[in-house]
């Protein structure tokens, strides 16, 4: 896919991975939707990025994906202001074990919301041009985190919920691509946000685990896991793809062509 005026839609653009997806786009020529709920951040953004790349590139759209009036909205007027929606990018996300129902509203619901709300204007049946969809999990998404059970779930559903899509827009012939990022600790303030136990709660005393992983293995800088984002962006092949990326490569995720092909171990129910 070339990128070169293509219309595209981030969550959670404010910073950390979502900033450096907006920037991997405006360097490839895009034109970006910013949305976030972090409205000083957001439009702090905006202005470094009119500095950059002149006025007429991004937009900053204050919106909760949490909320349908919100995202609904916002993705119309993106549509009314740049005429379409090529790609979407569904970043926005938290971590917060005790306040689990916010976790899950915003990184699963937010996805669903933002995946369904962007095919109403993306899937050629409706007259729209098609395109590409980016699911942001984590690896997270394919295996437990014990200081985060909650945070794994919902990773573990977007990888679920986005796979699933992928194969209903293949099905339906909706042009539309939906891919899925797995990425290992970022350095951003989500991952700072492990740190405390406000956030952590009654798991705290387990964030020990990930801190070893880090030590051991190092943490991701954004602008990486951007070239890993780039990559599900632009390959046409790629619909239903999971690319995992920790801080020794980058890998394609596969998964059996059905939970009877999972290796098993029989059991008697005698
Ligand atoms: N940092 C890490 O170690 C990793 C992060 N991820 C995932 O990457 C995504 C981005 O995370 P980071 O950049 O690290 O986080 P971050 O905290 O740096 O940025 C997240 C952005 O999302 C926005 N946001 C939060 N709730 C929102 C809502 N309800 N509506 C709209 N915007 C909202 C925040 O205002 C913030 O600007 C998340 O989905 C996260 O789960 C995945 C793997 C590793
Ligand atoms: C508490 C969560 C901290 C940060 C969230 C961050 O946003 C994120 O998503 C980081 C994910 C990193 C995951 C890295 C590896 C995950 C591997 C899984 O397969 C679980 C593997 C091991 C579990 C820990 C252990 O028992 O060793």
């Amino acid at each position: 896919m070339d990128l070169k005026d293509k219309v595209c839609v981030v969550t959670g653009a404010a910073q950390g991975l979502g900033r450096s997806f907006v920037e991997i786009l405006l360097k490839n020529g895009s034109k970006v939707a910013l949305i976030d709920v972090n409205k000083s951040l957001g439009n702090e953004l905006k202005s470094t990025l009119d500095q950059e790349y002149g006025r007429d590139r991004t937009e900053f759209y204050l919106a909760d994906v949490t909320s349908e009036e919100d995202f609904k909205g916002v993705l119309e007027k993106i549509v009314k202001t740049f005429g379409r929606i090529d790609i979407l990018c569904n970043n926005a996300g938290i971590i917060n074990e005790k306040h689990w129902e916010k976790t899950i509203a915003i990184n699963l619901g937010g996805v669903v919301r933002g995946t369904y709300l962007a095919l109403e204007h993306m899937k050629k049946e409706n007259g729209g041009n098609g395109g590409v969809i980016v699911n942001v999990s984590s690896m997270a998404g394919l295996g437990p985190l014990p200081m985060a059970p909650i945070y794994t779930a919902t990773k573990h559903g977007v990888v679920g919920f986005s796979r699933a899509m992928a194969a209903v827009s293949k099905l339906a012939n909706y042009g539309v691509r939906i891919n899925i990022l797995c990425p290992w600790f970022v350095k951003t303030s989500l991952l700072s946000s492990m740190s405390s136990e406000e956030h952590i709660g009654s798991f705290f005393p387990l964030k020990g685990i990930a801190e070893t992983m880090m030590q051991n293995r190092g943490c991701l800088e954004a602008d990486v896991v951007a070239k890993a984002f780039l990559v599900l962006v632009k390959d046409e092949s790629k619909n239903g793809d999971v690319l995992m990326i920790d801080p020794d490569e980058a890998v394609f995720v596969s998964f059996p062509e059905r939970a009877k092909d999972f290796s098993t171990t029989p059991v008697s129910l005698e």
